[in-house]
């Protein structure tokens, strides 16, 4: 028997002044089906499950929902006809506590004799977050006091708690750990097999290709194709996305994981809150990878080498090469002779970035990217140093600065000064990535990279990386993606529960599995 249209997009449009971000896109969505999007980085995924949801309204067309025309006003009116949408970033507000996250803009259902019956509301957010076994939350906490996957968590219970005829998942699963990513395909399976309908966007082909009843590519604004599970092949799914054959290695394809001999950087005993007895070393020329699940700590190591995060306990030492103060310099110099490298203290964010360090959190959107500003602006504000002749940035030097960049990373933007906050999700990444890249940093400190990268780019993106390498610089490269890992590093750390659990060499027979048994 055919499965029922739940909802229907007709012919629909949606223009940001000069671009067309969708153009005349009509797609079915099926009730008891796992419908897939896909498509390079601003391709329009977005727009259009956000013109679905109620989040823009669209420039022309029609929705229909179950056969009526359909008009969502807000997310809420959208949410009202059964429609949610988990957003690709932070889709929660920091100061409000995990209860009134969940009930925002709902606070009405529990009005007694016109206050907040905070009990009852605090009961409901366990009910909504019992949905995805994380009952035991305390619902009273501030969400900027969670980290980025349990706020995802979060969204993900309040979409479920209004029992959704149609759940839209954008992007979302790069951001989660291995068990996160779990909970989220079960989620949607069992929506499925209720009989409800599912629109899931990710660039994670392999993911998709398991999950996914169809899958539909979008290019450049177009809708091209939907294809059938039975017909699903990777090469062809591909060729439609980017309108090309795309050949070549993705990861690099050398099993040799030697390096440098020299430090760049080194963490002695680190312990925070989470931290035990951190002790690395980040070696010139070397792909340093660490992987591990969401709470083990390996996103806090990150921040600990960049000077965000103070340890309690402990030190991180980059050997930099500016001398830090004319005595230590010269002490520096009996012990580093050859090199010239002189060891330093990172104390904050400041030293980490004078001596060379660049950093792309996990979290872009609040901590890497001014969204106000313009391309060219987020582009150029690490680069300042490199830049600056005599105290003075030239505005031309500035402008081809920002062009090489967007060009090396093909950022897709009307131009370089539109305000990163327009971008689609990639491209903002892109901009986050090339911010550092190119800039005066020879230590890269990556967190998920290439969280929400489209094929093409991160296939450039790997090169450059190894590009670097060979020109000495030092990655250290954070990942919940396990392949990346494996087909990227000279050496793993794996992490669980705040310690570092076993290290891994560069070698052609490493397989998830083998790293999987030291993260659980
Ligand atoms: N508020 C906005 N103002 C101007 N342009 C916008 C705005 N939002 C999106 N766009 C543009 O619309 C196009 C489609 O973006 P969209 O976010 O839908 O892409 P996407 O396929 O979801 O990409 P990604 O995979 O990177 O998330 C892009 O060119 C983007 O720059």
């Amino acid at each position: 028997m055919d499965k029922p249209v739940f909802l229907e997009t007709k012919n629909i449009i949606k223009k940001f002044n000069e671009v067309t971000a969708v153009n005349d896109v009509s797609i079915n969505i099926y009730r008891g089906e796992i419908r897939g999007l896909i498509g390079e980085n601003g391709s329009g995924k977005s727009t259009i499950s956000a013109i679905i949801s109620g989040l823009l309204p669209k420039t022309a067309g029609e929705l229909m929902l179950q056969g009526a025309s359909y008009n969502p006003k807000s997310p809420l009116d959208a949410r009202d006809n059964k429609i949610s949408m988990i957003v690709q970033e932070a889709g929660t507000i920091g100061q409000l506590s995990i209860a009134e996250n969940i009930f925002l803009g709902d606070e009405v259902r529990f009005y007694k004799n016109g206050v907040i019956d905070r009990k009852r509301m605090q009961q409901e957010a366990e009910k909504a977050l019992a949905l995805i076994d994380y009952g035991d939350m305390d619902v009273s906490l501030p969400v900027y006091k969670l980290n980025f996957e349990q706020r995802k968590l979060i969204e993900i219970a309040r979409a479920l708690y209004y029992e959704p005829e149609l759940f839209i998942v954008d992007e979302t699963t790069t951001a989660l750990s291995h068990d996160g990513r779990q909970l989220i395909h079960q989620l949607m399976r069992k929506l499925r097999d209720q009989n409800k309908a599912v629109l899931f966007i990710s660039h994670d082909l392999p993911e998709l290709m398991e999950i996914c009843d169809a899958l539909t590519v979008m290019r450049d604004g177009n809708l091209i194709t939907t294809i059938d599970r039975a017909e699903f092949d990777e090469h062809y799914i591909k060729q439609s996305m980017v309108g090309r054959v795309i050949e070549g290695n993705y990861y690099r394809s050398d099993f040799d994981g030697s390096h440098g001999e020299q430090v760049m950087m080194r963490v002695n005993g680190v312990h925070t809150s989470l931290l035990q007895n951190i002790n690395l070393e980040l070696h010139q020329g070397e792909i340093l990878g660490i992987g591990g699940l969401s709470g083990s700590g390996m996103h806090e190591i990150g921040k600990v080498m960049f000077g965000e995060l103070k340890p309690d306990q402990g030190e991180v030492i980059v050997y930099g090469e500016r001398p830090p103060s004319r005595k230590q310099a010269e002490a520096a110099k009996h012990e580093n002779d050859q090199q010239q490298l002189y060891p330093q203290l990172v104390k904050n964010v400041q030293t980490a970035i004078a001596n060379q360090i660049g950093y792309v959190s996990k979290n872009r959107d609040q901590e890497t990217l001014i969204m106000e500003a313009s391309i060219k602006e987020n582009l150029v504000l690490s680069a300042l140093d490199k830049l600056a002749k005599f105290g003075l940035i030239l505005p031309a030097q500035e402008k081809s600065f920002a062009a090489k960049q967007m060009q090396n990373l093909n950022v897709k933007a009307s131009g370089m000064n539109q305000p990163v906050g327009e971008l689609s999700g990639g491209n903002k990444q892109k901009v986050s990535f090339g911010k550092w890249i190119g800039n005066n940093s020879k230590i890269l400190i990556l967190d998920s990279p290439t969280r929400g990268v489209d094929v093409g780019v991160k296939t450039t993106m790997y090169q450059l990386l190894y590009a670097l390498k060979q020109q000495g610089y030092a990655i250290l490269i954070i990942s919940e993606e396990l392949p990346e890992l494996i087909g990227m590093s000279d050496r793993i750390l794996i992490m669980k529960d705040g310690k570092i659990t076993n290290q891994f060499i560069r070698d052609e027979h490493l397989s998830e599995s083998m790293l999987i048994d030291y993260m659980i």
